[in-house]
């Protein structure tokens, strides 16, 4: 439990629903990492949010002093966890009627992975809520995600993006999306061709560096417009020094700052509708990393009182 005369997120978490607040907010968990397995990446990420949650209790003042914002005016929810099992295919077909149902009851949602393969079966979530596929998705990774399924059927953590694009609801309806915060190390030169075939943009981390990540992200944002927007932050995109928890950490990458700055900038603009945050993997580091990515969640939702 939080301080006397100090609530925190926990404390949120615990307030009723009253039918006057500002907005509403789910968070949701996908304790699956069959995904990244399947990718020959390091397992771990399936203990991601029940280490968020823990550390979401204790965190992040109700009252922003340094901002002037007030979160009691959200409504903010913890939807438990998906029920997962062996097969990720079933696992993916529940978390998209969950994040349906959420966006449909008039929450924004929070998906916190888990691997980075729930954001295609995020994606139809709000394609399905919005009956159409003309929506907006950001992915904010080092790594562009469009590797081909394996065996030609079996989703992994590499391949969301790919499904996406191959996705006829998103193909038929002109969904729009953009690849933020890639690093050419570790992306191929093939896929940036595909992506590109498929009229997707990216906007790598070297750009980011020389213009800063605020006026990158803010751009995105204006370019994307009116549509219904799901921002994707794979937090392998983080530099390694700030977020070591991760299957696949790089040297380089966004800040911490950057990252919490991007969460409120996506938390601010009214079409955000759905946020995941992917490849936590307290197995590699716990502390450190699940600070910042409760601090994302946090910022988010600064962000969404500001609307
Ligand atoms: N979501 C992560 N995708 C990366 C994983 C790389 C790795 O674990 O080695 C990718 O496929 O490139």
């Amino acid at each position: 439990m939080s301080k006397i005369g100090d609530p925190r997120l926990g404390d949120l978490l615990q307030l009723p629903y009253s039918g006057n607040k500002k907005a509403k907010v789910a968070i949701l968990g996908y304790p699956c990492d069959i995904g990244v397995e399947r990718n020959n990446g390091r397992v771990g990420s399936k203990n991601g949010p029940c280490c968020i949650r823990k550390k979401l209790e204790k965190m992040g003042t109700v009252i922003n002093p340094e901002f002037n914002i007030d979160l009691s005016n959200i409504h903010f929810e913890d939807r438990g966890d998906i029920q997962i099992s062996d097969s990720l295919e079933n696992n993916h077909e529940i978390l998209a009627s969950e994040v349906s149902s959420l966006l449909n009851d008039g929450f924004i949602v929070i998906v916190v992975g888990g691997g980075n393969d729930q954001s295609y079966p995020n994606a139809k979530g709000l394609m399905s809520s919005m009956k159409s596929g003309n929506i907006g998705v950001v992915n904010i990774d080092a790594h562009l995600d469009v590797r081909p399924l394996i065996n030609g059927s079996l989703a992994h953590s590499g391949s969301p993006f790919r499904q996406l694009l191959e996705d006829e609801m998103y193909i038929k309806d002109k969904g729009m999306f953009l690849e933020f915060a890639s690093q050419g190390s570790q992306c191929s030169a093939e896929h940036v061709k595909y992506i590109q075939s498929k009229s997707g943009k990216i906007v790598w981390l070297s750009e980011i560096h020389k213009k800063g990540a605020n006026e990158c992200f803010k751009n995105v944002l204006n370019d994307f417009k009116s549509r219904p927007l799901f921002v994707s932050f794979d937090i392998d995109s983080i530099t390694g020094a700030d977020c070591p928890g991760v299957s696949c950490p790089s040297v380089i990458g966004l800040s911490a700052q950057d990252a919490v700055d991007i969460c409120y900038l996506a938390g601010k603009n009214t079409y955000t509708k759905l946020l995941d945050l992917s490849e936590f993997n307290p197995n590699i580091e716990e502390d450190r990393t699940a600070r910042l990515v409760v601090n994302m969640i946090y910022y988010f939702l600064l962000g969404i009182a500001e609307r």
